[in-house]
């Protein structure tokens, strides 16, 4: 109920012609990151989607600094642009990819599972349940250039798409590390990597809570491409055209024929799975856990 609200609120006040570059104005055409003119992009304080109708498809860009930790505010500004591409039928594909230099998504944003209430842990739980069935069932062809590191969340954002090109940097590790934290990964994202990975590498990965580096990654199945850095978004473009190049409604109605049944395991027990995760996050001991994991994370700062 609160997510619908925050939505409508959202939609009203963010969604409006967003224009990119030094001294761009709103409804002016302006220059983009990767180099060219913005034609009309939109979008939110924290996704720039930079849409190409004649071509098909749009570009979100993700830009929740410093990592792209995937708050409730940012989740549902994430599923308000989603909506919007689905909905306009000039858009058959989208590219997911980061604004944020090394870094794709952190994942969860912690700060959300932390020192907060249960009525909160509910409303953010259920958003990320919402953006992951939304990303997981869209009738889009959704890739993702994935052009940093990207741990848990994160890494279930990519998983939720139909393509991943990974950028060849060490640094660029991807995989579900919940373990690592003392959490455990819900049962929906394991299901996604299975059906990703298969059983036998996900059961150890999941275990150990491993961050694969892009050879292992391409290896064991993770991403579907690794490409020099500088070329992760013209691969995503080209590696489009092959998926825009098949009948939409053949394609469309075989992801859901792949896709259903797991999305179905949560639909059906959302709410339980909403209470499950409460509880769990709720304990003194996962409180502490997380906690401290934070803390280490600023201690590596100093
Ligand atoms: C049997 C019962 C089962 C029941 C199960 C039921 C339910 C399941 C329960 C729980 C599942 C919950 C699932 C969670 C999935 C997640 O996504 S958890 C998040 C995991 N993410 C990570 O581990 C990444 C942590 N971050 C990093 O490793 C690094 O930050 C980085 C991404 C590699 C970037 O490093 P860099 O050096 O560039 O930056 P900093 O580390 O200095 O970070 C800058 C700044 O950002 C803060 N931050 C980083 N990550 C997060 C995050 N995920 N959330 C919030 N904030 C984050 C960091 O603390 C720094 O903050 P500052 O010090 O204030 O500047």
């Amino acid at each position: 109920m609160a997510l619908a609200v925050g939505m409508r609120v959202l939609t009203r006040s963010l969604l409006r012609p967003w224009v990119r570059g030094p001294g761009a104005t709103p409804g002016r055409t302006g220059p983009v990151a990767g180099g060219g003119d913005c034609v009309r992009c939109f979008g939110s304080p924290r996704v720039l989607v930079e849409p190409d109708p004649a071509a098909g498809f749009a570009v979100m860009k993700m830009r929740n600094p410093p990592v792209n930790s995937l708050s409730l505010e940012f989740l549902t500004e994430m599923l308000i642009s989603l909506e919007k591409l689905e909905s306009d039928k000039a858009f058959h594909a989208i590219i997911i990819t980061s604004d944020c230099p090394g870094i794709f998504s952190a994942g969860l944003d912690l700060k959300e599972m932390c020192g907060r209430d249960p009525t909160h842990y509910a409303e953010y739980w259920k958003a990320v349940q919402e953006l992951w069935l939304r990303f997981y069932l869209s009738h889009l062809v959704v890739i993702s250039a994935i052009n940093g590191v990207s741990p848990a969340g994160g890494c279930l954002l990519a998983l939720s798409s139909d393509y991943r090109v990974l950028a060849d940097n060490p640094k660029y590790a991807i995989g579900l590390n919940e373990t690592l934290l003392g959490i455990v990964a819900p049962f929906w994202f394991k299901d996604t990597l299975v059906n990703t990975v298969g059983h036998r590498v996900a059961e150890r990965a999941l275990q150990l809570g491993l961050l694969f580096p892009p050879a292992e990654a391409l290896r064991v199945g993770m991403v579907d491409q690794v490409v020099p850095e500088d070329q992760v978004q013209s691969a995503a473009r080209s590696v489009l055209a092959q998926w825009l190049a098949i009948p939409g409604h053949a394609r469309q109605l075989t992801k859901t024929l792949m896709r259903k049944p797991t999305a179905d395991r949560l639909l059906k027990e959302r709410d339980a799975d909403i209470q499950n995760f409460v509880r769990f996050i709720s304990r003194d001991a996962i409180q502490k856990a997380l906690r401290t994991y934070l803390e280490k994370l600023k201690q590596k700062k100093s």
